[in-house]
């Protein structure tokens, strides 16, 4: 199995440019575990308690559980992902039965924060979009996407986007064996990348 990691900032297009190397590969081929699935449970908490959690942090992630569905693929046994809701901020209760796949892609802004995941990942991408590119982006997609407004898009940005994304993510770049620039579509950076995953892919 190949594992492929993408990490990169809030916007900066990873599950955009993850779609368009699927597209174009023969369909089921290519298995992808988002890191929004393995936010961590908080059932527990009630939604006032959970809009006020980092979740641009390390420590909201479940990566035992990330690193344990991963090591469950390897072996050939597939897993049930949890289903996340951004809209209540916690995971919906359902699953997504995702089978291990000759080729799998792992894709989240902290997923190379995590040393034992990263080291499982055979090549690691980081997909780079100016600062202000990414906040754009994010503010129309939380707006129309993820039931937000342009109050709550701005404080979170300033209070823990920006100041967790220079401390955690933009460093993570050191790691990269590639690094996408994504202010525009990056065609030629994504046929590589397909490149890479048909040589895998050939009997
Ligand atoms: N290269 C690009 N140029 C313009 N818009 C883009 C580009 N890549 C992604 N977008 C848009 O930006 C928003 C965030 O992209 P997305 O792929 O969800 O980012 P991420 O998964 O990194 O948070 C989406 O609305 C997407 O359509
Ligand atoms: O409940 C949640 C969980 C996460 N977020 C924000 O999502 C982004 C990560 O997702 P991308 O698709 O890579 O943008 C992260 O910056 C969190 O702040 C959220 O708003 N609510």
């Amino acid at each position: 199995m190949l594992i492929i990691g993408i990490a990169g900032g809030t916007g900066c297009g990873k599950t955009t440019v993850v779609n368009q190397i699927l597209n174009e590969l023969p369909e089921g081929e290519v298995g992808v575990i988002s890191q929004d699935s393995y936010y961590n449970d908080t059932s527990h908490l009630s939604y006032d308690e959970r809009i006020n959690i980092n979740f641009d942090h390390p420590r909201s992630i479940d990566f035992e559980l990330l690193e344990n569905h991963l090591k469950e693929l390897k072996k050939g046994i597939p897993i049930h992902q949890p289903v996340y809701s951004f809209v209540k901020h916690n995971r919906t209760g359902d699953t997504i039965l995702t089978h291990p796949r000759k080729v799998m892609i792992v894709e989240g802004i902290l997923i190379l924060t995590h040393p034992e995941l990263r080291d499982m990942f055979d090549i690691k991408i980081f997909v780079h979009a100016d600062t202000d590119e990414r906040l754009i982006r994010r503010l129309k997609r939380d707006i129309s996407e993820r039931g937000r407004d342009l109050d709550e898009v701005l404080s979170r940005y300033q209070n823990t986007l920006k100041p967790m994304h220079i401390q955690f993510i933009e460093p993570m770049k050191e790691y990269a064996d590639i690094i996408i620039p994504n202010n525009k579509h990056n065609i030629v950076a994504v046929d590589i990348v397909r490149t890479i995953i048909n040589n895998k892919l050939k009997p």
